[in-house]
């Protein structure tokens, strides 16, 4: 199968429960729930979305035939350090666009074969593939999630047709709430904060990279 994606980069995780980690991202192209089209933002089942995932021109993107060759590219995005390994485990993040449209078992065993425990970040709608290592469901509220266990359930927030209380008995080990990043990110934070300190079961999901400015 042929992977189309937007950009690839290496920088830190800066959501949920592994921000700080350095990762290499790899941003799958298309999404199931928006076209990706600004005309189209109104009219579509997720729309806040902040990523621009539509065609493959992004910073090393692109088109890749082979699971190997893809894999290829992300592995030479880690560090490598003269003589040897660096500790720490190379992590890669599939995200997108969606990104469970493309990630398939090929492209799993290729990346596992080069040494990299991998996170997905989904939105829930499409059943996962075996041997991720890292699950983190983001479900929006118009769209019904077919994958309800996993490592972390992100939720947006405010969602007001998806209240965390909805999700809150779901199988997962780690539950967020990420203030909805608009134009209204302040009262959004604000209210993300009291519900946290409500309902102790939901953590703080600051995105990180957007407060110390990296991709
Ligand atoms: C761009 S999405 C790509 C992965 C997948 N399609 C999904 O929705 O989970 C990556 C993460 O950013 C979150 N996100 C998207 N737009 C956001 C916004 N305006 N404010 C806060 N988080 C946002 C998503 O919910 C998801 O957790
Ligand atoms: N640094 C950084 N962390 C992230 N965590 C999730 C992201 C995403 O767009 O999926 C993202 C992203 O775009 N950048
Ligand atoms: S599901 Fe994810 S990638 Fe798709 S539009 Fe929503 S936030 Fe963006
Ligand atoms: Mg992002």
């Amino acid at each position: 199968m042929t992977y189309a994606v937007k950009e690839m980069f290496y920088t830190l995780q800066g959501e949920g429960a592994q921000a700080g980690r350095a990762a290499v991202f790899c941003r799958f192209a298309g999404c199931n729930l928006w076209s990706g089209r600004e005309q189209d933002r109104a009219s579509a089942v997720c729309n806040f979305c902040d990523t621009d995932f539509v065609g493959t021109d992004g910073q090393g993107g692109g088109k890749f035939a082979t699971a190997d060759s893809l894999a290829d590219a992300v592995a030479a995005l880690w560090p490598q350090a003269a003589g040897g390994n660096l500790p720490g485990r190379p992590y890669v993040v599939c995200t997108g666009g969606e990104p469970l449209l493309q990630l398939d078992a090929p492209l799993i065993e290729a990346l596992h074969a080069r040494g990299f425990e991998i996170a997905v970040e989904t939105n829930g709608t499409q059943p996962a593939p075996a041997g991720l290592d890292w699950i983190c469901v983001s479900p929006k509220a118009d769209a019904e999630i077919v994958l309800t266990r996993g490592n972390e359930l992100k939720l947006v927030f405010p969602q007001p047709l998806a209240r965390p209380e909805r999700f809150a008995a779901l199988d997962f080990q780690h539950f967020f709430l990420q203030p909805l990043d608009s134009l209204l990110q302040k009262q959004h934070t604000r209210e993300a904060v009291a519900y946290c300190m409500a309902h102790p079961q939901w953590r703080l999901s600051v995105q990180m990279h957007k407060v110390v400015g990296i991709d």
